[in-house]
């Protein structure tokens, strides 16, 4: 449940007058902020508190992230020698990822830590478009226009990511998941060429560690054969896709995360509770499930509602 936090208050306190990209260079803040939803719904597992931006930030992209837009990229990433300057990530460039992980895992126990990082996409997306983008054209001109270029962004962007989640698990995170949000944005054929062969390799080089391995995106439901050819254990679906036809689309052996319409959370729980429960009988399909939302938390989300709502979850698989 991304942005579980954001919708406590315990979370806006600790927040006043910390812009996002501090809070997240302050082991203090990371780990109390990643064990306040823990605390108050007591989910099965923690997820790392930071952005998919963090580790751009700290190979010296100029970035921001705004409260209500999201990340905001001072110069966007155009040209030949905008992507020349994004250099690999070092483990030293974010020592407060590999501090605030340890803790954590101390303190979480027997509960899972999942860390994260963003896909190549997704990131690719926030840099040349400079924001958040409805039709990413800025994107898709330079993947369509100058494909060598694309090639070598999508190269040095999957060495950050892979470096950012080897630096988690190293840490002590005991799963790792990939978020390339906006992939849906593309075409099979267009993600096949331009995308899979990056995330492939991400998800063959962190096969080397005993983690398993989540790949997410959203407006998938074309896209998700292909997304599970990547090689991730478990791929997360947003509310569009059925679990039980999402089963028929990816690889055989794949795990399924997800996937309650996160807006259903605002009708009266007896809708909760059904579509619950829907959630939950269509998974019996997979071969393995984690129960989720389709996407992140909407800010404005009753906590008393996601508090029932992962009580029920818990009484329904019981044994
Ligand atoms: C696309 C993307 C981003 N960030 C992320 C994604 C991929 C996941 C997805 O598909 O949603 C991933 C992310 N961002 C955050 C987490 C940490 C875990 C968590 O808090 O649950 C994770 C896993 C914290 C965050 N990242 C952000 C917040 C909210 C900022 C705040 O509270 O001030 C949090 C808790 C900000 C952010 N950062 C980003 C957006 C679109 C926003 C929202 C902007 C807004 O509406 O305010 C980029």
């Amino acid at each position: 449940m991304r942005q579980a936090g954001r919708s406590l208050p315990e979370y806006r306190k600790l927040r006043e007058g910390v812009a996002m990209l501090d809070a997240c260079a302050r082991p203090d803040m990371i780990v109390e902020i990643t064990l306040q939803p823990v605390r108050r719904y007591g989910v099965d597992a923690a997820i790392f508190f930071s952005d998919i931006m963090v580790p751009l930030k700290a190979v010296g992209v100029d970035l921001d992230i705004k409260p209500g837009v999201g990340p905001v990229v001072a110069a966007p990433v155009r040209g030949p020698d905008d992507v020349r300057r994004l250099r690999d990530l070092e483990p030293d460039d974010v020592p407060y990822v590999t501090e605030a992980v340890g803790e954590l895992v101390g303190e979480l126990g027997d509960r899972p830590l999942i860390g994260f990082a963003g896909g190549p996409f997704t990131l690719a997306s926030y840099l040349i478009e400079g924001g958040p983008s409805r039709h990413h054209e800025h994107t898709k001109a330079l993947m369509y226009g100058e494909p060598a270029l694309w090639a070598e962004l999508m190269r040095r962007l999957s060495a950050i990511t892979l470096e950012f989640l080897r630096v988690q698990i190293a840490a002590g995170a005991s799963a790792v998941q990939l978020f390339d949000s906006w992939v849906g944005a593309l075409s099979p054929e267009d993600y096949r060429t331009s995308v899979l062969p990056y995330t492939q390799q991400i998800f063959a080089r962190l096969a080397e560690y005993d983690v398993p391995r989540i790949h997410f995106g959203v407006g998938t439901g074309e896209l998700l054969g292909l997304l599970s050819q990547a090689g991730a254990d478990v791929v997360g679906v947003d509310w569009r896709v059925p679990l039980d036809r999402a089963v028929q689309r990816v690889q055989p052996d794949t795990a399924l995360q997800g996937n309650l319409d996160p807006a259903v959370l605002f009708a009266s729980w007896r809708v909760v509770a059904e579509r619950t429960d829907d959630v939950l009988a269509r998974a019996e399909a997979a071969d393995g499930h984690v129960f989720n939302l389709g996407h992140g938390v909407l800010p404005t989300t009753d906590p008393a509602v996601l508090e029932r709502l992962v009580e029920y979850v818990h009484t329904r698989t019981a044994g």
